[in-house]
């Protein structure tokens, strides 16, 4: 499991642990692993030109630290001081080394700059000479390894109301920050690398699954299970609007763990879904849990739905199945998947602003409608009515293709009726929707079905233990 903690969370583990060391061993162990993970990035450390940007508090120390280490290893370290009050150890000893102060000048012909402006001290925004020294990096093509976070962006929200650092690489300290974790912020970020430095941290509210959470959740067939113990999906999707969406998530369906899929829905869909599918069973009977919306359009049944949702029965709500939603009723077991228009449309607001404020709405719909939300996107948050939430990084830009949502749905459906909770579900069924496109894609373009074509090697390469990039 990685997780993110708030500012909070770290400035408390960081107080309890600097009581009982030296001072200074907690920047000394962070500027050490920085130190490390950019001369990784340049490739070499001899002869490298370091522009660093120095920030007044700590995070600009890791940054003057991490250059004393380089210069000593016969790097031509620069520091571009944005502040009078610099860390005055770390700069004399960067000076002991070799390095100098420079100007913005000398980014030009840098072969990486290094921001240290601010890191968990620091309000959203960058101030005009920071802003200019950063515009200079990216008009000269110098990447920007960012210290802890990329300068700018709001640690915990993952919000970037206005100019941030855009960085090729960002080294953080202890633990990872939401902003890590969270779009638009978390594609600030690059890579993120970690360096422990031996934080004792509380539970975190923001987590992301990995291969081997993803292993320990998966629903696996037991050697009594049959067809039925394994669990029964019912799907309601498809329409003669969107007769490929019923087709498309019957395909995401069947890739997970469920032993039979039921099919509720226009002849003519069922008729499609049947030849693509002969093994699913048209029409009504026993389910486990439901998978409803994906292409309905407006043959939307909003009563027969409603009575799905208060019903036993877990519930997937998906596109135009959402439509239905309403704040009353007991929602503990109903898991929707919308994208952020319909979430937008779901609350009343701007797509803008979910886009730009992706885990504050997820919550505040969690709670609303005392559902888990799951919001696909660049990075897909799945957040729980009391606050838990999940976020799926590992997903290509491949994925944004039409019906990708109703492999998804199936998928997550899927999960559910093989007695997954919506929290894991969701997070189980984004991981491996996520890997399945990766393979599918290879780093070229895939459709819907080919990515759900790919879901059942994924889920192979998961429970074999193999790290499939996903
Ligand atoms: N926690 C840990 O475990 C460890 C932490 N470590 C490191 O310490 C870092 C945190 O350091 P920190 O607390 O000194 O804060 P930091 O982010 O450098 O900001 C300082 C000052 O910047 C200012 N400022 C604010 N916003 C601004 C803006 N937009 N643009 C410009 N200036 C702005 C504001 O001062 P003001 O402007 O209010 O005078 C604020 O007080 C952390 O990220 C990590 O790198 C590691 O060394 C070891 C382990
Ligand atoms: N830029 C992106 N990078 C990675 N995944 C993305 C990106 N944009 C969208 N996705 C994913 O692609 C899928 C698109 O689903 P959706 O918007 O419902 O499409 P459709 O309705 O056509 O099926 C979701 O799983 C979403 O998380
Ligand atoms: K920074």
């Amino acid at each position: 499991m990685r997780h993110a903690h708030t500012v909070e969370q770290v400035r408390a583990a960081e107080a309890e642990l600097m009581a009982r060391l030296p001072e200074g061993t907690l920047m000394q162990r962070a500027a050490t692993g920085l130190a490390v993970a950019i001369s990784n990035f340049i490739g070499h450390v001899y002869g490298a030109r370091v522009v660093l940007l120095v920030g007044s508090g700590d995070n600009g120390g890791d940054a003057l630290y991490a250059g004393e280490k380089l210069a000593r290893r016969g790097a031509g370290v620069i520091a571009v001081l944005l502040s009078d009050k610099a860390h005055p150890a770390g700069l004399a000893a960067l000076l002991v080394a070799g390095g100098r102060v420079g100007s913005t000048e000398d980014i030009a012909t840098a072969d990486v700059v290094v921001d240290g402006i601010v890191g968990i001290g620091g309000r959203p925004g960058l101030k005009p000479q920071a802003l200019a020294a950063v515009q200079a990096a990216e008009e000269h093509g110098v990447p920007i390894v960012a210290v802890d976070m990329p300068s700018g962006v709001d640690v915990d929200t993952g919000e970037t109301p206005t100019e941030h650092v855009k960085a090729a690489l960002t080294v953080t300290f202890g633990t990872h920050k939401i902003c890590h974790l969270i779009d638009p912020a978390a594609a600030a970020c690059g890579p993120v690398h970690l360096v422990e430095i031996g934080l004792d941290l509380p539970p975190a509210g923001v987590q992301s699954l990995q291969t081997a959470d993803v292993r320990a959740l998966y629903p696996l067939p037991r050697g009594e299970s049959d067809k039925y113990s394994r669990g029964v999906l019912g799907l309601i999707a498809g329409s003669s609007q969107y007769p490929g969406a019923a087709v498309i998530a019957a395909t995401g369906a069947l890739a997970g763990p469920i032993g039979m899929l039921r099919y509720i829905g226009p002849d003519s869909v069922a008729e499609a879904v049947r030849a693509a599918h002969p093994e699913v069973v048209a029409g009504e009977g026993r389910v486990q849990a439901w998978a409803v919306g994906s292409g309905l359009g407006d043959e939307l049944d909003v009563a027969k739905v409603r009575e799905l949702l208060d019903a036993e029965e877990p519930v997937l709500l998906d596109a135009d199945g959402l439509k239905a939603l309403d704040e009353s009723g007991d929602h503990d077991e109903v898991l929707i998947t919308p994208h952020a228009g319909e979430l937008a449309r779901l609350l009343g607001v701007e797509r803008t602003v979910v886009e730009a404020e992706r885990l504050k709405h997820a919550r505040m719909a969690a709670e609303q409608f005392d559902v888990t939300v799951l919001l696909k996107g660049s990075t897909t948050v799945i957040a729980r009515p009391d606050g838990e939430v999940r976020v799926n990084t590992n997903a290509t830009a491949w994925l944004a293709t039409a019906g990708a949502g109703d492999v998804l749905a199936g998928l997550c459906g899927s999960l559910l009726a093989g007695g997954l909770n919506p929290l894991d579900a969701a997070s189980v069924g984004a991981y491996l929707h996520a890997a399945a496109a990766n393979l599918a894609s290879a780093g070229g373009p895939a459709t819907a079905i080919q990515v759900a074509g790919k879901v059942a090697e994924a889920t192979r390469l998961v429970l074999l233990e193999i790290d499939s990039g996903g």
